[in-house]
């Protein structure tokens, strides 16, 4: 939690806050030993907190009708499965806010936006709480916002919540298209905007593609929900789903360029960073008593070797991107590791061949099989018979990822003498989206060949 959040060592306390709100106080319930809590299986009790909360720490009034995205609520009754209460989780996504406002408070501070006296906030799709400019605006008396939305209902309830705190002249509220840009765009309101620089815009875009992309992240979590997203569509679903909403963010920064001073965004998904920054290379150039460095950066799905995309300086590589190369070598024959990991391999589905010339595997992965949940999943799918049609799609689409696989042969030594072989396996990234799922199945392999040749074969 960041240090300023006023929640860091200091969690609300139920029986004061229904001590001074009469309208909260139905809602507090007591344990036998006395403890205060609340039912957030009750959404009314949950809705109420976050008003209460809003009001008594921030000096805020708040009206969200439940089936948008109330800064708490939604979360909430997605994850509440007890009746137990759990400070933390009550204040989770709330804190979260306050993080964000709190951290675009700290970069600012290293601009020189702070200094002008007039810090201007553009907040693309801001729901109907219009939450962080409300939360933006009380904590700093200088900062000024225009938020956006595309929804008609969400501008019209974010504007009461405006007018209900009296930050009109702080808060200008603009209705866009689907089809506008998601910032400034001559086709719309925002050309009347007479800001020459904003200092940040910030984002909390809607997680997801599709009903199918939600409904397979929601399967991905441990604990599952049993209650229903209060969420309206427009609030979790869009085209290309968050990754999509940045990178246009990220384009259009490439043309307002310091327009703003910060292009920021929340990232719902963890696989989205991978997406967006992952894919870059640095190097240095250096030439007599000259120092240059070189950056690249790729939409693609090309993943160069680290010598090509690591520079080689190791200080340097503290900031450069994550490797795409493992290298481990244990002491065995290289035929053994051969023949047990085309074994494997074969197991696993992989696709590919050898070029027995230079004992290296190009192949591809088409599905996850070596995962727990990829595996659990492919059982219940066989289990409720998908049709071979279906299971035929998965196999024909792009792969998950490219690697090659080098083998290496080397004398193991004590001192002038050979005492035995050295197998080196070097894996490499050559394409694909997600490191994660390329990292996870690296180390699938290695964990086999430590289970087949035993701990003792681990590198000398
Ligand atoms: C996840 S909600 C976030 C609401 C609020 N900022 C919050 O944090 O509670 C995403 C919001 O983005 C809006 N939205 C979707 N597409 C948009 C677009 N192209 N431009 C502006 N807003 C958009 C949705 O209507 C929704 O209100």
């Amino acid at each position: 939690m960041h240090p300023r959040n006023r929640y860091k060592n200091n969690p609300p306390d139920f029986n004061i806050l229904a001590y001074k709100y009469a309208s909260f106080y139905p809602f507090v319930k007591y344990k036998i030993n006395g403890e205060a809590y609340i039912d957030f299986k009750d959404p009314l009790a949950v809705q109420k907190l976050t008003y209460i909360l809003l009001q008594h720490d921030f000096d805020l009034k708040l009206d969200i009708p439940l089936d948008t995205l109330c800064p708490m609520v939604k979360r909430l009754l997605q994850d509440s499965r007890s009746c137990s209460v759990d400070l933390n989780h009550i204040l989770y996504l709330f804190e979260n806010r306050l993080n964000y406002i709190h951290w675009l408070e700290d970069l600012i501070s290293y601009t020189d936006d702070d200094d002008h006296g007039e810090v201007y906030g553009f907040d693309i799709g801001t729901g109907a709480s219009c939450i962080y400019p409300l939360l933006g605006c009380t904590l700093n008396k200088h900062w000024k916002f225009v938020a956006t939305d595309i929804s008609e209902r969400m501008i019209n309830l974010a504007e009461a919540n405006v007018e209900r705190n009296n930050l009109q002249a702080r808060i200008t509220i603009i209705l866009k298209s689907k089809e506008s840009k998601l910032l400034l765009d001559a086709n719309d309101e925002t050309k009347n905007l007479n800001i020459q620089r904003f200092s940040f815009c910030m984002c909390n875009p809607p997680f997801y593609e599709s009903q199918e992309q939600y409904e397979a992240g929601m399967m991905f979590k441990k604990k599952q929900s049993s209650a229903t997203s209060t969420g309206s569509p427009e609030e979790i679903f869009t085209k290309g789903g968050e990754f999509g909403f940045i990178k246009q963010i990220l384009d259009e920064s490439l043309m307002l360029r310091e327009r703003f001073s910060w292009y920021t965004s929340m990232i719902g998904r963890k696989e989205t960073i991978n997406k967006i920054i992952d894919n870059y290379v640095l190097t240095e150039f250096c030439q007599g008593q000259t120092r240059r460095w070189g950056i690249g950066w790729s939409f693609g799905i090309h993943r160069p070797p680290s010598n090509i995309s690591q520079p080689s300086s190791r200080r340097l590589r503290k900031v450069g991107p994550s490797m795409t190369e493992f290298t481990t070598q244990w002491t065995i024959e290289i035929n053994s590791l051969f023949e047990y990991l085309d074994t494997l391999f074969r197991a696993l589905e992989i696709g590919g061949a050898w070029t027995t010339a230079t004992n290296t595997f190009i192949g591809n992965a088409p599905t996850n099989t070596w995962s727990r949940t990829a595996r659990r999943q492919r059982e219940r799918a066989k289990a409720a018979q998908q049709s071979q049609q279906q299971m035929n799609m998965e196999t024909d689409s792009e792969p998950l990822f490219e690697f090659q696989c080098h083998l290496e042969q080397a004398e193991a030594r004590n001192g002038n003498n050979v005492n035995g072989s050295i197998a080196k396996m070097t894996m490499s990234w050559t394409s694909g989206n997600e490191r994660s799922i390329f990292e996870a199945f690296y180390l699938h392999v290695k964990r086999r060949i430590e289970e087949k040749f035993g701990k003792s074969a681990l590198r000398p």
